[in-house]
């Protein structure tokens, strides 16, 4: 099936009385407070062919919105789990709130999200849960583990992981949901904490289509584009070849940064040289200033960067591919965590080779 990508800049210039009324019905209170984003490009032509596309897709699916309240549950509150949910109660969405560690959901009851104790109340009180964790673990333990959400799910309602996992976890979590007579979305996303906050995430979505039209309103909330990807397991795959090419590009522009310090030039400027060229990515222009300085303000944790490489080269394998930048980039990591650096942003991969350039020296 080939992939459709959905573009945000369409629901927040041209949200019709048909797309608002299908948000409305999950977010009661969208319609009275929605107010459009601000876009930096006008709408064009493109522009309105894709949003063509948002509207036919949300509204072909409106028998299956139907069966939907509107209530949605959200699973995992860390450094990407909190801006998401927090959003979504900020668009006025009904939202029931857990996360293991439960200080996390105290801002967002003040906000007005509910609470329940454990993953499989949320589930059985919510129509749509999404679920935001740190790896497959505990993406695994807190969806089919004890008082998983698994054990509230039915008929009727859906799951939408959203963590960043390998395909074999996803196509599980799957199975479990499914034999509940559920349906199952995978959604890992592209974008780290500032993209959370300001509901800019990607969405590489596979699984139940129509579980993916029905949470489209929730997902435009949230991100700024949406990808369907077809069958489990693509989205995994997607999100773990994207993050394998983001981990080598930090690796390589670590080993440039201090390559041009070592030979008398300002790291600073290489950052603003790069900036200006063929290989800037804004990743570069965000972290490079203030890798220069050796501050790595967490917004990626390094160890999420290496799990994720982790699963690449395992994916890689899989298939006979290939990968030996990603397999050198995943040794820098491990060595950064060997560091004591797990909860870093993952940009303090630098150190491992400063340790490294000292050690040799
Ligand atoms: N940060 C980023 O820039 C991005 C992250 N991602 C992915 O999103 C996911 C979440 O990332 P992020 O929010 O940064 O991670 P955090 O480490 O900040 O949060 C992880 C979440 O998982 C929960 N958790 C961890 N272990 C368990 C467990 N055994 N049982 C129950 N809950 C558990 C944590 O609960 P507790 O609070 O109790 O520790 C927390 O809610 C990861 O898969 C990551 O790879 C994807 C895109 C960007
Ligand atoms: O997974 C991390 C991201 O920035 O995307």
């Amino acid at each position: 099936m080939p992939s459709t990508l959905l573009a945000k800049p369409n629901i927040n210039y041209l949200l019709s009385s048909t797309a608002m009324a299908l948000c409305s019905a999950f977010c009661p209170r969208i319609s009275a407070n929605f107010r459009p984003k601000p876009f930096s490009s006008s709408p064009s032509k493109p522009l309105l062919s894709l949003s063509f596309k948002v509207f036919s897709s949300q509204a072909t699916d409106a028998s299956s919105q139907d069966k939907f309240s509107g209530r949605v549950g959200f699973l995992g509150l860390g450094i990407m789990g909190s801006p998401m949910a927090q959003n979504l109660i900020k668009t006025g969405c009904d939202v029931i709130v857990w996360n293991r560690t439960k200080s996390k959901c105290d801002p967002l009851i003040s906000l007005g999200a509910k609470y329940r104790s454990s993953p499989e109340e949320v589930a059985a009180n919510c129509d749509v849960t999404f679920a935001m964790l740190a790896d497959p673990e505990s993406a695994i333990d807190v969806a089919c583990g004890k008082n998983g959400a698994v054990r509230g799910m039915g008929p009727g309602k859906g799951y939408v992981d959203i963590s960043t996992v390998d395909v074999a976890t996803s196509k599980l979590i799957n199975e479990h949901i499914k034999a509940r007579g559920a349906l199952f979305l995978e959604a890992p996303v592209s974008g780290s904490k500032k993209p959370a906050e300001d509901g800019q995430l990607i969405f590489l979505t596979a699984g139940d289509r129509s579980l993916y039209e029905l949470v489209s309103p929730l997902l435009d909330i949230l991100g700024k584009s949406r990808f369907y990807l077809g069958e489990v397991g693509n989205g995994a795959a997607m999100k773990l070849v994207v993050n394998m090419i983001m981990g080598s590009m930090m690796a390589s522009f670590s080993e440039g940064i201090l390559l041009s310090k070592k030979v008398g030039l300002d790291p600073s400027v290489l950052v603003e040289v790069v900036s200006q060229g063929a290989i800037s990515a804004p990743m570069y222009s965000l972290k490079g200033p203030s890798m220069v300085k050796s501050q790595y303000p967490t917004a990626f944790p390094l160890k999420h960067q290496q799990k994720d490489l982790r699963f690449a080269l395992g994916l890689a394998e899989s298939v006979s591919q290939s990968t030996p930048i990603a397999a050198a980039a995943n040794e820098l990591y491990k060595v950064a965590k060997s560091y004591g650096l797990s909860d870093e942003d993952f940009s303090a991969v630098i150190e491992a080779l400063k340790a490294k350039s000292q050690d040799t020296a």
